[in-house]
C-alpha cells in the first residue's frame, strides 16, 4: 500500500507545492489517518529511557520504564486490528466496537464537536432523532481505500481539515490532515466515525492561499519551516501565517467554552487575542525522540548472515533501519528526524551525536526507548544558596546553553530575575521565551492596575511543580504556599525558593492539591486574603479540589491550563456552583480569558482564565 501511495505521490505536479529551488522532493501528500481522532485509541506501547545503552540498560529499562507522552497511538499490531475492527465493512462484534463514543474532552470528542458544527447541529440532531444509528453509516461510495476529490471547508481545532461530502440529502464530513480551508485535495478513505470519515491526504490538487503562506509554507519558503511537515505527527499549523495561528487559538478557546463550560454566553467574557510567543521557531527547550528496538526477524536475519556470510539468499529484500524521531501522522513506526526546527539550537546540535550513539548501540536495547534532550544554562559556580542567593548578572543573553540528556541531572533556567533548577526528566514549561510575558500577565491579572478591590496578601500556588508562579510572583505577596503531588517537584521548589532568597516567605507542601486546603489555615492562609494559581495537568482538576476551592473562597484565582477543554469544564463548574452556594450573596465571575502561545506551529494553546470573587452584600 505504501508503494502505491509513493507511485501516486510521484505523479503530483511538483510546481503545486515545490518550487524548483527546493533541494529534495518533499512529499506533502501523506497517508494519514488521524490516530488522535480515533475514538477507540488504545494505550501507547511502553518505551524506556535511553540514557545508558549499556548492558545495564535492559535491567534499568524493566525497572524504570517511562511511557513517551508524544506517542499516544496504538502499537502497530493493535492499530492494524483496530483498523480492521473499525472498517466500514465491520459487522456484529466489529460493528459494536466502532460505535464506542470518544471520552469527553478527548481529541476524538473535540473532533466530534467540530464535525457537528461543520454539518450543522440542526442536521445532526435530526439524524440522531431518527434513532436508526444512521449517524454511523457513511455514504456507500466512501469505501475503504477508495479515493475522492474534495474541497476543504474548515480547519478543526487540532489543525486538520474538514470537507463536506453530500449525497442524496446525506451530509458527511471527511477529516484529512495537512490540508487547509479552500484547498482542493484528493484523499483516500480510511476509517469511519460518527458523522465523519478519516482519510489520508493523497494530493493537494490546488492550493488555496487563504490560510497558508506563513514561514512554514515550504512552497513559498523552501528553506524555512520543517522538512518533515506532512509526515511528522506534530506542528499541524506550520504553513499558516503566525497571525492566523494566533487567531486559530483564540477561536479554540472560544469554542472550548461554548462546548464544555455549560455557562450562559453572558457569563463568558469576549476571548482576548492570543499572546504571541517571542520565539516562533527554535523555542522548545525539551524534546523526546524515540526509537524501536531491533525486531526479532531482523535480529535473526543478522545472526544468520553472521553464520553464513557467503549465503547470498540471506540478503533478504526486507531490511530494517534504526529510526530515531517522532510519531508519523496516522501511521505506525517512527519517523526518522535529524532536526526539529521548533527545538532550540543547542538541542538540535546534540541530536546528531545522540542519534549516532543510539545507532551504534541499538542491538543492546531489548525494547524501544525514549531519548531526552533538555536545554539548560550551565550550572552556576558556586551554586546559589540561601546564604548567597542567585545574582541575576551570572547569566546574560549570550551565555552559551548546554543540552542535558540524563533524566536525573539538574537543569537550570532563568525566568526574569529568578533562577530555576529541576531535574531534566521533570516538568517545566517548554517555551522559556514566553515565560516572562506569561508570569507578568498572571501578576497583572491578580492586581489589575487601578483596581480598588481588596488586594490578596497570600498566594497559594496549586500544582506548583518547581515553583514557577509562586517564585516569580513572590514580590507581590507576604506569604506563598505551593502544593504539588510530586515529591521531586516540591524538593525543587524548596531549593529554588532558597536559591532566590525566598525561603522565609514560602512553604512547599507535597500532596494532592485537593487535600491541602485544610492544612493551609494552620499555616495562616485564609481565603479572605488569598489568591490561588491553578495549573493542573491536561486532565484538569478533580471535583474534590473544586469543592475545596469554593470552601476556601479565595479573593481571586488564575487558572492556567495546557488543556482549554478541561479548563472550560472546571471554570464552568466553579462559576455555576458558586452561584448556587453563594445564594445571591457571593459568586465567582470569569473576568477574562485568553490564550498564550506556548506552542507555536502546533494547534496547542495555553489558556489563562481569571476568576474574581464578587460579594453582593
Ligand atoms: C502543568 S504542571 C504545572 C507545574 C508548574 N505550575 C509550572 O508551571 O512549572 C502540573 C503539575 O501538577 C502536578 N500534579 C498533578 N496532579 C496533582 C494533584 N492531584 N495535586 C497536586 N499536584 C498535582 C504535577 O506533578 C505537575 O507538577
Amino acid at each position: 500500500m505504501r508503494s502505491a501511495a509513493r507511485t501516486l505521490l510521484q505523479t503530483i505536479p511538483r510546481q503545486l507545492y515545490r518550487p524548483s529551488a527546493l533541494p529534495t522532493p518533499r512529499l506533502y501528500t501523506l497517508r494519514a489517518m488521524s490516530a488522535a481522532a480515533s475514538p477507540t485509541s488504545t494505550p501507547p506501547p511502553k518505551r524506556v529511557r535511553a540514557e545508558s545503552p549499556s548492558a545495564d540498560v535492559k535491567e534499568e529499562a524493566a525497572m524504570n520504564s517511562t511511557v513517551d507522552p508524544s506517542s499516544s497511538k496504538p502499537a502497530p499490531k493493535q492499530q492494524q486490528q483496530q483498523r480492521k475492527n473499525n472498517g466500514p465493512q465491520g459487522k456484529g462484534k466489529r460493528k459494536r466496537n466502532r460505535r464506542v463514543l470518544p471520552d469527553p474532552y478527548s481529541p476524538g470528542d473535540i473532533l466530534y464537536h467540530d464535525v457537528v458544527d461543520f454539518l450543522g447541529k440542526e442536521y445532526t440532531d435530526a439524524v440522531l432523532a431518527k434513532g436508526d444509528d444512521s449517524e454511523w453509516d457513511a455514504p456507500v461510495e466512501l469505501e475503504r481505500f477508495s479515493e475522492i476529490e474534495l474541497t476543504v471547508g474548515v480547519m478543526t481545532v487540532s489543525g486538520e481539515s474538514l470537507s463536506l461530502y453530500e449525497k442524496d440529502g446525506k451530509k458527511w464530513a471527511i477529516v484529512v490532515p495537512f490540508a487547509h480551508p479552500g484547498d482542493k485535495i484528493r484523499a483516500k478513505i480510511i476509517q469511519n466515525q460518527r458523522f465523519s470519515t478519516s482519510a489520508d491526504l493523497v494530493e493537494i490538487v490546488e492550493y488555496c492561499d487563504d490560510l497558508r503562506g506563513g514561514e512554514g509554507d515550504r512552497r513559498k519558503n523552501p528553506e524555512a519551516g520543517c522538512k518533515y511537515f506532512g509526515e511528522c505527527g506534530g506542528c499541524q499549523l506550520q504553513p499558516v501565517p503566525y497571525a492566523l495561528q494566533l487567531k486559530h487559538k483564540q477561536r479554540t478557546v472560544d469554542l472550548a467554552y461554548k462546548r464544555y463550560s455549560l455557562l450562559d454566553a453572558a457569563k463568558v467574557p469576549e476571548i482576548l487575542p492570543t499572546i504571541a510567543s517571542p520565539k516562533q521557531w527554535a523555542y522548545r527547550t525539551k524534546i523526546t525522540p524515540h526509537f524501536d528496538a531491533v525486531p526479532k526477524w531482523a535480529k535473526a536475519q543478522e545472526a544468520a548472515k553472521e553464520e553464513n556470510p557467503e549465503d547470498a539468499s540471506l540478503n533478504a529484500e526486507r531490511t530494517w533501519t534504526c529510526k530515531i524521531g517522532f510519531d508519523r501522522k496516522g501511521m505506525p513506526g517512527v519517523l526518522d528526524i535529524e532536526e526539529c526546527p521548533i527545538a532550540t539550537d543547542v538541542l538540535n546540535a546534540k541530536l546528531g551525536p545522540e542519534r549516532q550513539r543510539i545507532k551504534e548501540t541499538i542491538s543492546t536495547f531489548k525494547r524501544g526507548a525514549t531519548l531526552l534532550l533538555r536545554d539548560s544554562l550551565p550550572a552556576p559556580d558556586p551554586l546559589p544558596s540561601k546564604e548567597k542567593p542567585f545574582d541575576v548578572s551570572t547569566f546574560d543573553a549570550n551565555t552559551p546553553h548546554i543540552a542535558v540528556t540524563n533524566h536525573k541531572e539538574a537543569v537550570y533556567e532563568k525566568v526574569g530575575d529568578y533562577l530555576f533548577s529541576f531535574s531534566a526528566g521533570s516538568f517545566f514549561q517548554n517555551n522559556n521565551s514566553i515565560l516572562i510575558p506569561l508570569t507578568d500577565y498572571v501578576k497583572k491579572a491578580i492586581f489589575p492596575p487601578g483596581s480598588t478591590a481588596k488586594r490578596p496578601t497570600h498566594l497559594v500556588d496549586t500544582y506548583c511543580g518547581s515553583g514557577l508562579f509562586g517564585i516569580t510572583l513572590s514580590p507581590e505577596f507576604e506569604r506563598i504556599a505551593g502544593v504539588d503531588v510530586s515529591p521531586e517537584g516540591i524538593a525543587a521548589a524548596g531549593k529554588n525558593a532558597g536559591m532566590n532568597g525566598l525561603q522565609d516567605k514560602t512553604t512547599w507542601l507535597c500532596g494532592k492539591a485537593e487535600d491541602i486546603f485544610g492544612g493551609l489555615a494552620e499555616k495562616g492562609f485564609g481565603g479572605e486574603h488569598s489568591c490561588i494559581v491553578i495549573d493542573p495537568p491536561r486532565k484538569g482538576c478533580d471535583t474534590p479540589f473544586l469543592e475545596q476551592f469554593l470552601n476556601f473562597k479565595p479573593l481571586t484565582a488564575v487558572y492556567v491550563s495546557c488543556n482549554v477543554h478541561t479548563q472550560a469544564r472546571d471554570i464552568g463548574w466553579l462559576i455555576n456552583e458558586s452561584e448556587k452556594r453563594g445564594e445571591g450573596k457571593w459568586r465567582y465571575e470569569l473576568e477574562s480569558l485568553r490564550g498564550f502561545d506556548l506552542f507555536p506551529q502546533t494547534a496547542h494553546v495555553e489558556s489563562v482564565g481569571v476568576l474574581r470573587l464578587v460579594e453582593t452584600n
